[in-house]
């Protein structure tokens, strides 16, 4: 698990080490670390640190000033060190530390893709956490020229231009090769696009005391999802493994019947009744005779997937909240929800979804996701899972937002959001919570999506993630995961 802190958080927990430790101290571990994984990346790429060209692109803050102690550290090593002055005035002290190793300075304006030539490595000490959206033109020319280059860019905590806090990357943010963070992850680093502008990340610890702040996110890795996925046990039978209901299609939209009784088929639930449209049954009947109809027991429901318009979809949803049992409403049930729903309901909204029900536009939503799937959950005290290429998951009153581990783009295609359903109401029906169940089936068909790459329609990325469920559960995560 990776846990993620807000700038004013992370702001905190540096002031609180500086306290004890000096301003000072903590800028040199930074750049420590930073010269230490630089080097690291040169040897790999050139075979060798010594005689390396590294430019090192500076702004006006701390940023620039981690980015020219490490230079100092580089041309230490025997590196020819530049530091290229992009924006406003470079550290004074950072700038006099490099230019006593031996470094030089040179002036940004007018640098060229040529000025590039036989340059090993940039180092982007642009901006960091103090950054804020939209670099100055110059700038961006000159951080484009390192990527027409194709040299290798590493950023010093963040690649410039993208928001630490909301992971919005602005056009012209820095693509960075690596990225070298300290004390914390930063939200920008695990959510789309930002994150995808960080390439490999690495943290560098400087001391900080992370153990009485909240982390703002939580990120899972697939050894989390192998700890916590409810396989079954030696004695399971189908009620232990757990029965989902599914009231899911319409005649106008009876694939998405279908598709969510994959996704709680090939979740792993126990046992799967289907209630919904007519035109569903009849394919599901073909496709999948292990499938229930008529009523009977139920442990979770899945509303809403694939419904369109439904004269009785309030009751509908009405009624299976009063069932009280664990309840995924996704897409057009979402249309019909109560005032206020119990922390037990998991809401499924993709970014358009989620901004009807929060009465804003979907451009707000994906402008600070974590906001709004926070804002979604308070309002209406349900769980709720937000679909995108970061997929988020919020309870009413938990400061922590859960990110599921991530996957490929395929998955983005219509019908994968019923899969998605299905998968969670096979989670919740073994008996996991709402904000566990709706990470772990999340992230079990991104992985699933990574391991079968390619356009394969959600009715066979369903099929694979069975496969994908039986991996978890043969690792060593697996053998310690709960059993149902
Ligand atoms: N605190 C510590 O001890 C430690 C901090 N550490 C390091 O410090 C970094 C944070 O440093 P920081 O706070 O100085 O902010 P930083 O990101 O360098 O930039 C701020 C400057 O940029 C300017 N500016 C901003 N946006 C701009 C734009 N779009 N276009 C133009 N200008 C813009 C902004 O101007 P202003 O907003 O004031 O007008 C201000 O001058 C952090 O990421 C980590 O690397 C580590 O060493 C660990 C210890
Ligand atoms: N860029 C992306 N990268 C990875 N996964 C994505 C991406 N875009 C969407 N997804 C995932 O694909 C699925 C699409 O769901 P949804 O939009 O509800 O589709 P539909 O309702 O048409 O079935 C969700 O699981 C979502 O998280
Ligand atoms: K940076």
């Amino acid at each position: 698990m990776r846990y993620a802190y807000t700038v004013a958080q992370t702001r905190a927990l540096e002031n609180a080490t500086m306290a004890t430790v000096g301003e000072a101290t903590l800028m040199q571990r930074a750049a420590h670390g930073l010269a230490g994984r630089a080097a690291d990346l040169l040897a790999r790429t050139r075979g060798t640190v010594y005689g390396s060209r590294v430019m090192i692109v500076v702004g006006p803050g701390n940023n620039g000033g981690d980015a020219l102690y490490a230079g100092q550290r580089l041309a230490r090593r025997g590196c020819s060190v530049t530091a290229v002055r992009a924006l406003g005035r470079p550290h004074p002290d950072g700038l006099a530390a490099l230019l006593a190793a031996g470094g030089r300075l040179v002036d940004g304006g007018g640098l060229s893709v040529d000025d590039l030539a036989g340059v090993d490595l940039v180092v982007d000490g642009l901006l960091g956490i103090g950054g804020r959206p939209g670099l100055p033109a110059d700038v961006l020319a000159l951080t484009a020229a390192a990527t027409v280059r194709g040299l290798p860019v590493l950023a010093v905590d963040l690649p410039s231009g993208v928001v630490s806090d909301t992971g919005q990357a602005p056009s012209g943010s820095v693509h960075a090769t690596r990225t070298v963070t300290f004390g914390c992850y930063k939200p920008g680093h695990l959510i789309e696009p930002a994150a995808s502008r960080c390439g490999r990340i690495e943290l560098v610890d400087i001391g900080l005391d992370l153990g009485g702040t909240v982390p703002a996110l939580a990120a899972w890795d697939p050894d989390d999802v192998a700890t916590h996925w409810p396989f079954p046990g030696p004695t399971s039978d189908k009620y232990a493994r757990g029965v989902v209901g599914l009231d899911t299609g319409s005649d106008a939209y009876p694939g998405a019947g279908v598709l969510s009784t994959h996704g709680a088929v090939y979740g792993g639930a126990g046992m799967v009744r289907f209630l919904g449209a007519q035109r569903s049954a009849e394919i599901i009947a073909r496709d999948l005779p292990n499938v229930v109809f008529g009523d009977g027991r139920v442990q979770c429901w899945l509303v809403g997937s694939g419904w369109g318009e439904r004269a009785d979809g309030d009751r509908a949803v009405a009624d299976r909240v009063a069932s009280g049992l664990p309840l995924v409403i996704d897409a057009d049930g979402l249309r019909h929800l109560p005032d206020r729903l119990p922390g037990t309901v998991l809401l499924t909204p993709h970014a358009g979804e989620l901004a009807r029900l929060l009465q804003c536009e979907r451009g707000d939503v994906t402008a600070d996701p974590v906001a709004a799937v926070r804002s979604a959950a308070d309002r209406t005290g349900a769980t709720v899972l937000l679909k995108g290429a970061t997929q988020l998951v919020a309870t009413a009153g938990t400061e922590t937002v859960e990110v599921a581990v991530p996957g490929p783009a395929w998955t983005g295609q219509a019908g994968s959001g019923d899969v998605l359903g299905g998968l969670c109401a096979a989670v919740l029906a073994a008996g996991v919570g709402a904000r566990t169940a709706a990470v772990l089936a999340a992230s079990v068909q991104a992985m699933t999506a990574a391991r079968f790459v390619g356009p394969l329609p959600p009715q066979e990325l369903a099929r694979h993630c069975a496969t994908v469920i039986g991996e978890l559960g043969r690792g060593p995560g697996g053998r310690r995961g709960e059993h149902r």
